[in-house]
């Protein structure tokens, strides 16, 4: 009997952001393979990434993005992780997982490893709860359900826009606990997937991130970060703000849990709190922003939510750092480039 093909196959690209070589591929070879890989390569274009043999790829540079946007160019990030949502606006697929290139296959407690790829598949697949908690966690498991007491009518849930992977070895911390904590490893294995709540906020990490592009792809714009910018690493915690917000106001719902990577690498603590210090004092003022941001009925779409939503920062953030100026044109020309290169199909 034929092997059954891997879920997904033609409607998913794996994006990859990277300044360094591509050999951790080889350890996921049996889960990518079959699958298009959309590689972003970030810092000097006259390097050459040299990508595994067998892998079925496109790759882009920085001059390739300033050829194909143009002036437009200057919404996507250089010199920083955050250039990997260019990858999202040039696929032609329904689905996206993005990845790490320091993050390697990890193992579940038995010992068995884990097709990282096939559980974010299947969390997209079936619907969210972010109505009413369910305590058995995800209902739509395996060997799980709706507890006593959930709501009938509530048991339908809504669709899953994005599914937000774990790390095992090196957490995802900010630079001041990477500090305090240099040698601490996340070794708990915590089998469970959580819709988040609506109405509530989450720190979304780009290392091993899928998400549905067809339901919030224009809202996974990875802010403004790196070169000539006054913070980093709150690229992909922007991207997570906007999009709850805008799920939220869709009805849409977002997974967090299963599965897990092995993230390998460290990235330098004393580096990541130059980037990190002014977002630090900078979120405590933000964080309020997206929590009572609100979106008119007119915003129908996730284009006009994010429209919405940057006129919203330029003006309640605009104040706090001209920075919020630039970003939430940022995001304005983020939209216009989308539409550009993902014309709406006349139906
Ligand atoms: O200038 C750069 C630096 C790195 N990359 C690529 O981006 C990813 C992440 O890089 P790295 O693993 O070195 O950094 P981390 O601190 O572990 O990244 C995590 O923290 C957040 C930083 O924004 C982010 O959510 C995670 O990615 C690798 O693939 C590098 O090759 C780059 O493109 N440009
Ligand atoms: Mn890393």
């Amino acid at each position: 009997m034929a092997a059954a093909a891997p879920p997904l196959k033609d409607e998913l690209d794996i994006v990859i952001p990277t300044i360094r070589n591509l050999d951790f591929l080889e350890m996921w070879r049996p889960y990518f393979q079959p699958y298009h890989l959309i590689i972003v390569q970030d810092g000097d274009p006259s390097k050459t990434i040299k990508v595994p043999e067998g892998f079925d790829y496109e790759l882009y540079n920085r001059n390739d993005i300033n050829k194909i946007l143009g002036p437009k160019a200057s919404c996507i990030s250089f010199k920083d992780s955050a250039c990997r949502c260019f990858g999202y606006m040039v696929s032609k697929k329904k689905y996206i997982f993005t990845i790490d290139d320091d993050c390697f296959v990890a193992n579940d407690p038995s010992g068995k490893q884990i097709n990282a790829l096939e559980q974010h598949i299947k969390n997209l697949l079936c619907p969210s709860t972010p109505l009413f908690f369910n305590t058995l966690y995800d209902p739509f498991r395996e060997g799980s359900d709706f507890v006593r007491g959930y709501p009938f009518s509530l048991r339908e849930g809504v669709p899953t826009a994005v599914s937000h992977g774990l790390w095992l070895n090196i957490p995802d911390y900010d630079a001041p606990t990477q500090l305090v904590k240099p040698r601490e490893r996340n070794t708990k294995y915590v089998d469970a997937v959580l819709t988040i709540p609506k109405g509530t906020l989450f720190p979304m990490c780009g290392m091993n991130l899928a998400f549905d592009r067809d339901l919030i792809g224009p809202a996974m714009y990875f802010g403004l970060m790196g070169d000539g910018q006054p913070i980093g690493r709150y690229d992909d915690m922007w991207a997570g703000w906007c999009t709850k917000v805008i799920c939220d106001h869709l009805g849409l719902g977002i997974k967090t849990g299963l599965p897990y990577i092995w993230h390998s690498k460290a990235s330098n603590p004393f580096v990541n709190l130059r980037k990190e210090y002014k977002g630090i004092f900078w979120q405590e003022e933000i964080i309020p922003f997206f929590q009572s941001a609100t979106l008119s009925k007119d915003s129908t779409t996730v284009q006009k939510c994010y429209i919405e939503l940057a006129k919203q920062v330029k003006e309640k953030l605009g104040k706090i750092d001209p920075y919020f100026v630039k970003l939430a044109d940022a995001m304005e020309t983020w939209i216009q480039a989308w539409d550009e290169l993902n014309p709406p199909t006349a139906n």
